[in-house]
């Protein structure tokens, strides 16, 4: 008789799209084979995994000039809970894509997603000065408009489309202007999300971060201080940390952090609880390895074997043994 085998668990995608995002080429070099559905927005591939319509979901988070990404920094820290699995950063580069045969000079409205618009803003500025911005959903989405105009759909409205390289070869424009953001090097990161608990979930690796959401306490003097004190008094590192309003109420603000480490690590473990009695709430988004897989920073306190030892020691004496 065969023995029985446990079949690989195949995990279905899908990312802020249409095809030709950043999103999509940030899930790719994760998987790049993956069947993967283009979402229209960060919210509907959010939505896509708390649904349970795919497994994974891809969509930025931050960028190295503009910041944090709002919709997915809210959409993680309000709804069912989801967890960050991986971590993905891409450098970002832009084009001026248009129709072919459209010159530079034919074009007076350019459109784009916002976070793309303000990494170029002074180049067209320089270049296409008086341009008028057409807002889009995604920097592909732009593309996407004048690709259609060119089979004859709806007229884009615009006649540049600001861009990825690939998105320009995807959607057949020609490339008017290329390397157009104002700061070299720029990058993105991207997370891959998925519900708790699911097949995706990440052991640790040794170089790891943990991602939260924090509400603190109202009205409470030093509030801050105290939840950050959870970390320093651990030596542990904090690789990001930004207010986003809550919501609530004007002057309510929640903090999205990201810190070093893996829930698994018991000083991460420790700090949570602390941020658990301190906290009004705390959102737990996931542990998941460093893109950059570079070395856990720590503080000059205690090893981690210390923080492991004297959990030991603390259950001996609760189990009534020498000490
Ligand atoms: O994924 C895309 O292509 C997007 O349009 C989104 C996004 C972003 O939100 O930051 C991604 C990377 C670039 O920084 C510009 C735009």
């Amino acid at each position: 008789m065969p023995s029985p085998t446990t079949a690989p668990t195949v995990l279905s995608y899908a990312y802020f799209g249409p095809e030709g995002t950043f999103s999509e080429a940030a899930l790719r070099t994760v998987v790049p084979d993956a069947v993967a559905l283009a979402q229209s927005s960060v919210d509907a591939t959010i939505d896509a995994v708390r649904t349970g319509a795919v497994d994974i979901g891809c969509v930025p988070i931050e960028n190295s000039v503009e910041g944090g990404v709002p919709a997915t920094l809210d959409g993680l820290a309000v709804g069912d809970p989801l967890v960050v699995v991986a971590e993905v950063v891409i450098p970002v580069t832009f084009v001026l894509a248009a129709r072919p045969g459209v010159r530079l000079a034919d074009v007076t409205r350019v459109s784009t997603h916002s976070h793309a618009y303000a990494q170029v803003r002074r180049w067209l500025h320089a270049s296409l000065p008086g341009v008028a911005y057409v807002p889009a959903t995604s920097t592909a989405a732009s593309a996407q408009a004048l690709a259609g105009e060119q089979a004859g759909g709806e007229p884009a409205g615009f006649e540049g489309a600001i861009c990825a390289p690939f998105a320009a070869a995807r959607f057949g424009l020609d490339v008017l202007a290329e390397q157009i953001e104002d700061r070299a090097g720029a990058q993105t990161r991207f997370v891959l999300l998925a519900r708790p608990g699911s097949a995706a979930t990440p052991p640790p690796t040794g170089a790891d971060k943990t991602s939260l959401v924090v509400f603190l306490r109202e009205e409470r003097p030093g509030a801050l201080v105290e939840a950050l004190e959870q970390f320093v008094t651990r030596g542990i590192n904090l690789t990001r940390i930004e207010s986003r309003p809550s919501g609530d109420a004007l002057g309510r603000y929640c903090f999205s952090i990201d810190c070093d480490g893996h829930v698994a690590d018991a000083r991460v473990g420790e700090a949570l609880m602390g941020l658990h009695r301190v906290c009004e709430r705390v959102r737990f988004v996931g542990s998941y390895p460093r893109a950059d897989a570079g070395h856990t920073i720590l503080g000059s306190g205690p090893t981690e074997q210390a923080f492991v030892d004297a959990q030991q020691w603390l259950d001996r004496i609760r189990g009534g043994g020498a000490v």
